[in-house]
């Protein structure tokens, strides 16, 4: 079985990544591609669908040719993705609609408020787990059918297809055009029941959308067809939202275990078994995986801006060079100063839900300088992932150590720096690229090259831990002070 691997697609929020895996989950080969975001008006972010299948296209491609690798030695396919993002296109004509509206997309919010004025969102919330968000793609999905003229007219003929980004490039790459999900992707739309795990006809009513554009729903790991793009006919057998799939690739598989990983965002996510936990916290309940008929849920926290601060500090503030020398500029800084930066950029995320907060920077003195900023920024990463935690032992399970992963997390001054806020340990595992690797086992288990999740779970690999070492006091005086600036944006 050495020659057979299985090739994981990761279509991220702003790059397209192809990696092949062998059976332990090592990761033998990888293919990345950026692709640009779109911003045509203010809170507005769109991707162009086009650009989506071709960088993915592409990636699968290169990966292959790169490790010269046929696709008679690729036993399956996953595919993990930017989740809620969302996609209308044509049937007949495979065209889209209009532009991908992406997650972090505030141009609905005036809907949402108008719903939660009307006092939905209760029912909503016992039914999705989900809060009235713009995040989620119902009201996304709305929008396109009543802005684009003809949509509706196109939808009652039975001509459109929606899709979040699985979905759209299931369909692509499949000769026969599949229109399906997954349990975990389809819990992200606020049209999907997660307790009798069907699209639910009062959340379609509600939205006023046509029951006939939504894709089936298929447990994650599945047969959803197969593609001949790539040399032979491969199938595909693993579909996760991302998040969903880090957790899988985290091996958080007994209830009150959690990852938090931190790409553009940060997204915490604790199992919580076979139980949707309704939230006091505002956190949400959502599908974590669902297999063999079997759906396990969880508990999450999702905050909009984490990488994408220092991805700010570099490109918009010009503070740094590369993300990594933000790891540097930290360290050598005694302390925060009193300074502190809420990246409150596009609202607030859990447990906040503000979508009209914006960012600050707080506490400045003549004495501040750009390192503080940059240092302010990597630590409010972790007071946020503070708030989430609390806010979910409130809810649930008190957790024993979080594990850690994304782009972020290479950056060691930063775990450590969360293990101190946190007072918790902190692990980080070999293999970094989680999300992949946890779709990789979704197809894996379909192939049965592994026989439960406990065999999976065995596989995980810690690279390093970051124990707390900061004093009880010291760590109440810093979070206090977040506190504070957190105050001052809402
Ligand atoms: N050493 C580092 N320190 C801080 N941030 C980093 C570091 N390396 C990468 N990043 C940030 O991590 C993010 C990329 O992570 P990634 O998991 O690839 O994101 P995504 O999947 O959301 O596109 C970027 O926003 C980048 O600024
Ligand atoms: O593409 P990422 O890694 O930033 O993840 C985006 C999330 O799935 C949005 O919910």
């Amino acid at each position: 079985m050495s020659d057979s691997f299985i090739l994981a697609i990761d279509q991220g929020t702003t790059s397209s990544r192809a990696i092949l895996f062998d059976k332990q989950g090592h990761p033998v080969g990888m293919a990345q591609e950026e692709f640009p975001q779109h911003y045509p008006a203010d809170g507005w972010v769109e991707h162009d669908p086009n650009d989506i299948w071709s960088t993915t296209e592409r990636v699968c491609r290169a990966v292959l040719a790169d490790r010269g690798i046929d696709a008679g030695q690729v036993a399956a396919i996953g595919v993990t993705n930017q989740r809620e993002t969302t996609l209308i296109w044509n049937r007949r004509t495979g065209e889209p609609l209009h532009a991908a509206i992406v997650w972090q997309d505030r141009r609905t919010a005036e809907l949402c408020t108008k719903l939660k004025q009307e006092g939905h969102e209760t029912w909503l919330r016992q039914k999705t787990g989900l809060l009235l968000d713009p995040y989620f793609s119902a009201t996304k999905i709305k929008w396109i059918l009543d802005q684009v003229p003809g949509a509706r007219s196109l939808a009652a003929a039975g001509d459109l297809a929606f899709g979040t980004v699985d979905t759209y490039l299931l369909w692509r790459l499949t000769e026969r055009r599949v229109h399906a999900t997954d349990a975990t992707n389809a819990s992200r739309t606020l049209l999907f029941n997660i307790h009798t795990q069907q699209w639910d006809p009062d959340l379609l009513d509600l939205f006023q959308i046509p029951a006939e554009i939504m894709p089936s729903v298929l447990d994650c790991s599945a047969d959803f067809g197969s593609t001949r793009l790539f040399g032979g006919d491969i199938p595909i057998l693993g579909i996760a939202g991302d998040q969903q799939a880090a957790t899988i690739g985290q091996a958080c598989f007994e209830p009150g275990m959690v990852k938090s990983t931190y790409g553009t965002g940060c997204f915490v996510v604790q199992n919580t078994g076979d139980t949707a936990i309704q939230s006091q916290h505002r956190l949400l309940s959502t599908i974590a995986y669902r297999i063999d008929g079997r759906t396990t849920y969880g508990l999450e926290g999702s905050i909009f801006v984490a990488g994408a601060a220092i991805q700010w500090l570099r490109d918009e503030m010009g503070l740094i060079d590369t993300s990594s020398e933000s790891e540097k500029i930290a360290a050598a800084l005694s302390g925060n100063h009193g300074v502190y930066l809420v990246p409150a950029f596009t609202g607030l995320g859990a447990p906040h839900w503000n979508p009209d907060a914006r960012g600050a920077i707080v506490g400045l003195t003549r004495n501040a300088s750009a390192a503080h900023v940059v240092r302010a920024t990597l630590e409010a990463v972790c007071y946020q992932t503070r708030d989430l935690m609390s806010a979910m032992a409130g809810d649930g399970t008190e957790a024993a150590t979080l594990r850690v992963d994304g782009g972020m997390v290479g950056n060691d001054w930063l775990c450590q720096f969360l293990a101190d806020i946190l007072g918790l340990p902190v692990q980080r595992p070999v293999v970094a690229e989680t999300t992949a690797l946890g779709v990789a086992y979704l197809a894996g288990l379909k192939l049965g090259w592994y026989g439960s999740l406990e065999e999976i779970g065995r596989l995980w690999e810690r690279q390093a831990s970051f124990k707390p070492a900061m004093d009880e006091p010291k760590r109440t005086r810093l979070y206090e002070g977040w506190k504070k600036a957190l105050a001052r944006v809402q």
